[in-house]
């Protein structure tokens, strides 16, 4: 048994968008970083043995020759990746000694054996943390929510899951989970607004403000802006590519939202635009697609197969389970993940719920209020079990894992 509980535990969370960490009995990380590593390949350098690696605010500078990559494509890690994230949010953001620090680790809540084993290997070996343990996110979201039974509906990046919790554990076989999320749909706005404007990111240019002097400290004078382009013909088409992604990402956030009936192009041909401005000051307007593409969540996408909407996907996962605890899992149905944050979302569900249930089946949302929340559910679940007294038993000690191996961790973390 672990006996080093006097010193703060640490909670880990590496989703395929964003990777958070802090420490346990926190409310929310202090380190949130895009899960996206960059890697300079230099042709003209000679090959480093280890090469140059760079996440956090340090990936978001221009670099020449910088390769951008997202470490995790759910279900596959990219293993050196994975470990520059925990590198940086814990030795560099934190500045916190892993040797130091118990680790308690958020994980798909899909069981995937190879990943999880892999993992403790590198936390063991490679940070050499004194004690582990995993715990599959959809748990540590119910737990946040004060529940140990629950549905768990989780929209993330890439992946939107339907997982039944019961008593604190996944039940894997009625898990329904489709590879959609918001990255989807920032990819269909950006691909509109290449057709629509040139969307240059902040790096690719400077402004200079013209035609006007500052007199008693007031601008005088018409403002006129230029726009100066920077060239790096050595920046990587990754790195460029991330940069605009990210003004797109923004405008996804701030102006998209879920309509509270079926879209159609006819009935949604009246919507009042809404404008954007651009970091470089131009303006775009973003019309009925504000509506279009997140319908999507509720309206299915052509080609995948079997995906038909998220109250679909509620719905299947709970007919998998066991009739005695369908009623509970109605109950207690916790809305988590970043696109529940659109705005409209977690109505539209309730409606489509109640649409497809039978009368005498309560439905109720679990969704809170903040962000915060919504966002970091899984986050906050693992902050509060790490604090718990009667969870300090369950660690997984360094010296378990030296005369056990990884695998220990199958038994030890269900
Ligand atoms: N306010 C918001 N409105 C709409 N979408 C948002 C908002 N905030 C974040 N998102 C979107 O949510 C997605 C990321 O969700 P989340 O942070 O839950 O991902 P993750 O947990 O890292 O990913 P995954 O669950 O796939 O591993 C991104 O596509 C992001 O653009």
């Amino acid at each position: 048994m672990y006996g080093g509980d006097e010193v703060a535990a640490l909670v880990l969370d590496i989703g395929s968008y964003l990777t958070k960490a802090g420490y346990a009995g926190d409310d929310s990380p202090r380190v949130v970083i895009p899960s996206m590593v960059g890697t300079i390949n230099d042709p003209n350098s000679m090959e480093l043995e280890t090469p140059l690696t760079y996440a956090g605010d340090k990936m978001l500078m221009r670099r020449d020759y910088m390769r951008v990559e997202p470490a995790l494509i759910t279900p596959e890690y990219k293993w050196p990746l994975i470990e520059c994230l925990i590198a940086e949010s814990i030795g560099n953001e934190l500045k916190l000694d892993t040797k130091e620090h118990p680790i308690l680790l958020s994980e798909p809540s899909m069981h995937d054996r190879e990943n999880r084993v892999k993992m403790t290997e590198i936390l063991f070996e490679k940070f050499q943390v004194p004690a582990l343990y995993i715990v599959k996110s959809a748990v540590l979201s119910s737990f946040a929510s004060g529940r140990s039974t629950s549905l768990v509906l989780d929209s993330g990046g890439s992946i939107t899951s339907a997982v039944p919790v019961h008593d604190g554990y996944v039940l894997q076989k009625s898990i329904v989970r489709f590879p959609i999320g918001g990255e989807y749909i920032t990819d269909l706005l950006l691909k509109q607004l290449m057709g629509q404007v040139t969307i240059r990111p902040s790096y690719s240019f400077t402004k200079h403000m013209k035609s006007c002097y500052v007199e008693g400290g007031e601008i005088q004078g018409n403002i006129e802006l230029t726009i100066e382009e920077k060239f790096f013909p050595n920046t990587d088409p990754t790195f460029h590519e991330f940069s605009i992604r990210e003004i797109a990402k923004d405008i996804k956030e701030s102006t998209f939202k879920v309509s509270d009936s079926p879209f159609s192009d006819s009935t949604f041909s009246n919507v009042p635009c809404v404008n954007y401005e651009l970091p470089d000051g131009s303006v775009v307007e973003i019309g009925n697609e504000r509506f279009k593409y997140p319908e999507i969540f509720f309206a299915g996408v052509e080609g995948m197969v079997g995906f038909t909407g998220i109250h679909q996907m509620v719905y299947d996962s709970i007919t998998r389970c066991d009739m005695d605890i369908r009623r509970e899992l109605y109950g207690n149905l916790v809305v988590t993940g970043g696109n529940s944050l659109f705005s409209g979302f977690t109505d539209r569900l309730q409606k489509k719920l109640t649409e497809l249930t039978t009368q005498n089946m309560k439905v109720k949302l679990i969704a809170p209020q903040s962000s915060i929340e919504r966002r970091f559910s899984s986050w906050i679940g693992g902050s509060i079990l790490a604090c718990l007294g009667s969870f300090q038993q369950m660690w997984l000690s360094k010296q378990e894992y030296d005369e056990h191996g990884a695998i220990l961790v199958e038994r030890k973390c269900p």
